[in-house]
Formats: structure tokens, C-alpha cells, sequence
């Protein structure tokens, strides 16, 4: 059977960037770049003052010199004309500096009197300015391929005079819960039958990612059935369904997949929970066929699609972001298969601690809330103590914000 890795490294070979598109600036959030941006000026765009003072030439002021006050260079108005020596023009943090003037001296050093200011100190040349250019020029890449737009990147780009920006569309995707025993919320079960969280959860976590969800009807486990819900799931960039992966006679995902094209990528890791994963593609269409046990589910959300996503969307590094960890209780190693736990994560003097959910079966959705991360334990380990120090696969940063 694959492992995590040989199947993450099949999803990865398999997937490209999905084709770029123009937007504006502002609807760039959270997107990734799909060209290296250049900045459209020079920034700052003239030399200009750092400090609310007087800007002067400060070649040939004696020490403790005196300079007549010619008028003023305020923000958006400079001052007409150069400064001649001997005299300084009152000037407001960021405005052009005057021609003739190369350094500036803040206000509150500096005593002004009738027309006059004093130096209370010596001043070194060159001060306080903000020249032309000294923090990128023009035509400068600014920002490369792949990177993330997130407030920082949007204001430096905004700074740069870019309007509009080159980034890769991100995937619309379908879920298709499947299964007869399956209803909606807001009905309560018959014999045999569980509510459809699922749907609920993968929609939930696509939000967080940023995803564009369609949410199908559920599928019942009649072939004609699921093969149409299939085939209408694959008008979106990528079908995920859940259920119906395992070995049981209802079954049907993957052998209604092939009705329509399907090429398998993997079927089966060495997980626990996630075992029965599914991957390929129909046409250009990934699919993710993901197990109904809703934290196996989960799971193999994180693992595998939450990567697959990220390549499509074109992040730079699609893989899970990893934190070395304490753990706060003892966890069985052993097991054939590779476990990834389900734990919270709070930090505490400067490191994270990891607390295992309770019970961690993978139809039980409990051990789902409060989970931030989840714990590798390696196939065939010993048990592991509290105290340890682990390396966790984090979903969301201690305090709430997804990783
Ligand atoms: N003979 C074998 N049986 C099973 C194996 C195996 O290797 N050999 N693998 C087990 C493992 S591991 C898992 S995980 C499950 C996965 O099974 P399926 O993907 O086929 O899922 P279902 O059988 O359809 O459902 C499993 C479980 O999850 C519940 N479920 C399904 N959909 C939803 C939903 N949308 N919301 C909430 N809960 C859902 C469903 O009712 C079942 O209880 O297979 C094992 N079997
Ligand atoms: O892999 Mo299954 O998710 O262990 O129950």
C-alpha cells in the first residue's frame, strides 16, 4: 500500500496551476500571483522629508547657525523654487524637499523666533530624508510568481502603482455526499439512517480555504444515480465526494468514476483513519474520493486535498505547514499504518503543546472539535509519553486564525 508521501506526491505531479485571470487589486485577497509583478515608479517617487522641521542645505552651517525661514513644503504642495543658502523652508513629513536642501531638521529641535530658527544642536548632513527611489525602483520586481496576496503584499502593491494583477483562478468545487442512509439537517433520522454532516463539515472547511462550494444533492448507492450526480460534479474544477470508497457492495464510487473516464491516481494509503482515499482524474478533472467516516473525512481533506487546492490555486508551497509540539498526554504508538491524531494546540512560554482529542475513531466527530492539528505517529512506534516533543501538521494557529 502507497504511503502518505508516494500519494501526496502523486496529487502534486498530477495537478497544475489552474490558468490565470485579471482582476483588481482589491479583489486579490488571498490569492496567488501567476507572474512576478514590477513596480510601476520609483518609491518613494521624489525625495522627500521623514520629519515634520526645517529642510535646509546643510553644507556651510556653522554649528550653532541661524536660518531665515522662506516658506514652507507641505504634503501634496511643495515649495516653489530652491532654498538659498542661509535659509531653510518649514517642511511636513513626506513633502517634496526643496530644491537646493539635502537634509532636514526635526521641529522640536530647533527654536523658531520671529522668521528664525536656532539650532539647539548640531545637525549631521543628509538627515531625516527619504530620497528618490531608496526603497525600489521602477521597473523592479516587486513580488514573484506564487506568492500570496495578504494585506502587506496588497498595500506594497498599491504603493507601486498596480491596479489590476495576474492571479490564478481559484477552483470551484463540488462535493457529492453519498449514501441511502444519508438526510439533510433539520430532519431527524429514521431507523438506519445519520444525518449528512459530511456535507456540512467539507463545506464548511472549503470556506475556510477560500474555495467556491457547490454542494450536490446527496447521491444515493444506485449506480445510474451516483453516475449522474458524478458526471454533474465534474463540471466543477474538482469533484471531492465522500462515502462509498471502502469494499462493501454499495461501493460504487470508483466503478462509476471508470463509467465516466476515470484514471486512477491511488486508491489506498497506509493511514489511519483515510485508508480507502481515492484519487484520479476524469479528463482534466481531479476527483478526491474521500472515506464517510466523517474524521477519516477530515482527515484525508487535510492530507490530501487541502494540498491539491493549494497547487491548483497556485500557492508557492502547497504542503500542510509543520510545528515541532510537547505533548500534553501519552498516545499508543503501534498499528500498521501510519495514525495521524487529532489534538488542540495552544502555546504556552514560547512553545506549542499538542492535547490529543479523546476518543479518536474515525466515524466520531468529537474528536473533531477544538482540533487545530493533527499528530503523525509513525507506523510500527512505541507508545509515546507525555513531555515528548512532537512534530504536528497544523490547521489553524493557536488563537483561531487558519494556518
Ligand atoms: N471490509 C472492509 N471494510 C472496510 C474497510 C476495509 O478495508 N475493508 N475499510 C474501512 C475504513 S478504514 C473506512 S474509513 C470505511 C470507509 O468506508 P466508505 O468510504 O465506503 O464509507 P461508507 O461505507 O459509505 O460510510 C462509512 C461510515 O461513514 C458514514 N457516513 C457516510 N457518509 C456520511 C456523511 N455524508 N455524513 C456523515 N456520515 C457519513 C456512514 O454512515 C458509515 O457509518 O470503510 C471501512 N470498511
Ligand atoms: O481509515 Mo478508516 O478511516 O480507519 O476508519
Amino acid at each position: 500500500m502507497l504511503s502518505y508521501e508516494e500519494a501526496l506526491d502523486i496529487i502534486l505531479r498530477t495537478l497544475a496551476p489552474l490558468p490565470a485571470e485579471d482582476i483588481a487589486l482589491p479583489e486579490a485577497l488571498g490569492r496567488a500571483l501567476a507572474e512576478a509583478v514590477p513596480s510601476r515608479w520609483d518609491m518613494p517617487p521624489a525625495d522627500n522629508s521623514a520629519m515634520d522641521g526645517f529642510a535646509f542645505a546643510a553644507a556651510g552651517l556653522a554649528p550653532q547657525g541661524r536660518l531665515k525661514v522662506a516658506g514652507l513644503s507641505r504634503a501634496g504642495a511643495g515649495f516653489p523654487g530652491p532654498v538659498l543658502p542661509g535659509e531653510a523652508v518649514k517642511i511636513m513629513t513626506g513633502a517634496p524637499l526643496p530644491e537646493g536642501c539635502d537634509t532636514v531638521v526635526p521641529i522640536e529641535v530647533v527654536e523658531e523666533v520671529a522668521g528664525v530658527i536656532e539650532f539647539r544642536s548640531s545637525v549631521p548632513n543628509g538627515d531625516h530624508v527619504r530620497y528618490q527611489g531608496e526603497e525600489f525602483r521602477q521597473g523592479e520586481t516587486l513580488l514573484g510568481a506564487g506568492t500570496t496576496l495578504r494585506a502587506g503584499e496588497i498595500g506594497l502593491l498599491a504603493s507601486a502603482g498596480v491596479a489590476r494583477v495576474r492571479v490564478h483562478r481559484q477552483p470551484r468545487v463540488a462535493l457529492l455526499t453519498t449514501g441511502d442512509e444519508l438526510v439533510d439537517i433539520g430532519v431527524r433520522p429514521g431507523p438506519g439512517q445519520i444525518v449528512n454532516s459530511n456535507r456540512y463539515l467539507l463545506t464548511a472547511r472549503l470556506q475556510e480555504e477560500g474555495c467556491t462550494v457547490w454542494p450536490l444533492e446527496i447521491a444515493g448507492d444506485q449506480r445510474s444515480e451516483l453516475t449522474d450526480r458524478l458526471a454533474q460534479g465534474l463540471q466543477a474544477d474538482v469533484l471531492i465526494t465522500t462515502g462509498g470508497v471502502s469494499m462493501g457492495d454499495y461501493d460504487l464510487v470508483q466503478s462509476c468514476l471508470k463509467d465516466l473516464g476515470f484514471e486512477l491516481g491511488f486508491w489506498k494509503v497506509a493511514i489511519k483513519p483515510g485508508k480507502p482515499v481515492l484519487f484520479g482524474r476524469v479528463g482534466d478533472k481531479p476527483v478526491f474520493g474521500l472515506p464517510g467516516n466523517p474524521a477519516a473525512a477530515a482527515a484525508t481533506f487535510q492530507l490530501f486535498v487541502r494540498p491539491a487546492l493549494r497547487r491548483l490555486c497556485g500557492y508557492c508551497d502547497p504542503l500542510p505547514p509543520r510545528s515541532r509540539a510537547t505533548l500534553t498526554a501519552p498516545v499508543s504508538g503501534g498499528g500498521n499504518r501510519r495514525q495521524f491524531l487529532w489534538g488542540a494546540v495552544v502555546e504556552e512560554d514560547g512553545r506549542y503543546l499538542f492535547t490529543p482529542s479523546g476518543k479518536q475513531g474515525s466515524g466520531q466527530t468529537r474528536s473533531l472539535q477544538g482540533a487545530q492539528a493533527l499528530l503523525p505517529v509513525a507506523a510500527g512506534s512505541g507508545d509515546l509519553a507525555a513531555g515528548q516533543e512532537v512534530e504536528i501538521m497544523l490547521i489553524y494557529l493557536p488563537g483561531g486564525a487558519a494556518s
